[in-house]
């Protein structure tokens, strides 16, 4: 009988992938240690290793073959990646494993310092939100008629304001809050359609000297309110020149930090509030608990009533915004939508789906609205955007094509900016090749990171 001659090395290679394909960490390490070659051979149809290991879900297999410097880039007959075959196989934690390692190269694209001490827009938590106190009835009930307690009122979503011109030495303070007191609200209150919250109570505890009345715990509380119908006839404001704004954008964004801080969190719970009216399990009526951060059913034997029930509290949808860096690591990638002022470009952004981690959400939405596909990603910093209750996610990433081909339902257009087009944006040194979102917006802080410039630009 005729023997197929097999040499040794082919014995080898085949012992290797095997032990890959079958998840033998040991094997693996020892014969790279012994025959550093092997980890970037292929066998049977161009499959790798680190294929094989992604194939079948080996974890640690893929990580080994990565801390040794293997090629995640090689393709198989098929032409795919190992990358490919771990998003292929639903290996959802290899995939990510193999995108942000180091083995693509790309990730001295990435800044190395981070943003600590940068604070976003909306982000700053003036009040503390005492959530312990929302099942306190007594307490809330005490806090609401009490004479030093804050009211920010609200309605159609839209808080009531004065004009913030005097001399509150931040730029973007065109309009201040109105802070009202139990004496002009408590008519409303009483009102059917008006919702109230409990927002907490100031950081700062204040002295018993100052005004105004101080409650005995001199815990400052806030509520905010949103009315049905417009209270403006009913009410005695304590100022002529209050008023409800009357669009959000961009007027939202031209508050104190301090303020923001507080609409972010008022207005996503309202805009649940004014959503949600009835239980979206079964459609009965509900009623509002813990100081406005619970919706409860009243039929009493419905499912929401069990296990984990998150149809009864406020809802954030996080979404990821992301700067994506030419692999060339001087260009960056913008697009505009529609709705956009003509000239603006900003950073592409999309829901997280559920099911989906960070990483693989970025890769997703700019692969669906520019057709770029992307490796490694970073993390940056985050944003609440009440508009009504997105949590801006914000990260670099770094590209691994460059070909654009837009989504036209999503984006209007999406182009490459050089470095220098975006700093002269921020300089505005020459004719600018675009115009910037708002330096409130997370997508403007995120350029700025990317570039480096400095925070009073
Ligand atoms: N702070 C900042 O700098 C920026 C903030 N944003 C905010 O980020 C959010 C998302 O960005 P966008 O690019 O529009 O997102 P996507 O790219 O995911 O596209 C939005 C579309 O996806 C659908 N969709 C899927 N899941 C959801 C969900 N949970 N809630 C609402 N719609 C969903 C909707 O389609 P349909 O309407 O057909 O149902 C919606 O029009 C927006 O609210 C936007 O205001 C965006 C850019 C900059
Ligand atoms: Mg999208
Ligand atoms: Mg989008
Ligand atoms: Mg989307
Ligand atoms: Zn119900």
């Amino acid at each position: 009988m005729a023997s197929v001659q097999v040499s040794p090395k082919d014995e080898m290679l085949a012992r290797f992938l095997d032990a890959a394909a079958t998840g033998n960490v040991a094997k693996v390490s020892a014969m790279i240690t012994h025959s550093s070659s092997l980890i970037n051979e292929s066998g049977e149809n161009g499959w790798t290793a680190l294929m094989l290991g992604a194939r079948n879900g080996h974890f640690k297999v893929v990580q080994t073959l990565l801390t040794n410097g293997c090629d995640k880039s090689s393709v198989n007959k098929s032409g795919q990646t190992a990358y490919d075959i771990a998003r292929f196989w639903g290996h959802k934690h290899i995939a990510s494993l193999l995108a942000n390692s180091r083995g693509g190269n790309s990730h001295h694209l990435l800044p190395s310092s981070g943003t600590e001490g940068h604070e976003n827009y909306f982000s700053r938590e003036y009040l503390n939100r005492m959530s312990e106190k929302r099942t306190d009835s007594p307490w809330l009930k005490a806090k609401q008629s009490s004479p030093a307690s804050v009211y920010i009122l609200f309605f159609n979503l839209n808080p009531l304001v004065t004009s913030g011109a005097d001399g509150a030495g931040e730029s973007e303070r065109d309009f201040k809050l109105c802070k009202l007191r139990w004496g002009t609200v408590k008519e409303l209150l009483t009102k059917p359609g008006t919702t109230v919250i409990f927002l907490g109570v100031e950081k700062q505890v204040k002295f018993a000297s100052q005004p105004p009345v101080e409650d005995e715990d001199g815990l400052t509380a806030w509520f905010a309110l949103n009315a049905e119908d417009n209270p403006m006839e009913d009410l005695q404001f304590p100022s002529p020149n209050c008023f409800f704004l009357k669009s959000t954008f961009p007027a939202l964004l031209q508050l104190s930090s301090d303020e923001a801080g507080v609409i972010a969190q008022a207005r996503s719970v309202l805009a649940w509030h004014n959503r949600y009216s009835f239980c979206p399990t079964c459609g009965s009526r509900t009623k509002i608990d813990e100081g406005g951060y619970k919706r409860t059913c009243l039929k009493e034997d419905c499912r929401s009533l069990q296990g984990i029930h998150n149809t009864c509290y406020p809802r954030v949808d996080p979404v990821v915004i992301m700067l994506v860096i030419h692999p060339d690591g001087d260009q960056c990638l913008l697009g505009r939508k529609k709705t956009f002022p003509v000239g603006m470009y900003s950073c592409l952004a999309g829901f997280i789906e559920p099911g989906e981690v960070i990483e693989e959400a970025v890769r997703r939405e700019v692969e669906e609205e520019s057709g770029i596909k992307v490796g490694p990603v970073q993390y940056v910093s985050s944003q609440p955007w009440p508009m009504p209750s997105s949590l801006m996610i914000g990260c670099l990433a770094v590209a691994e094509s460059t070909d654009i081909k837009v989504d036209e339902n999503e984006i209007e257009e999406a182009r490459w900016f050089t470095r220098q087009q975006v700093i002269d944006v921020f300089t505005k040194n020459s004719k600018p090749a675009f115009s910037m979102a708002p330096r409130q917006a997370i997508a403007h802080q995120l350029i700025k990171h990317w570039i480096g410039v400095n925070a009073n630009l």
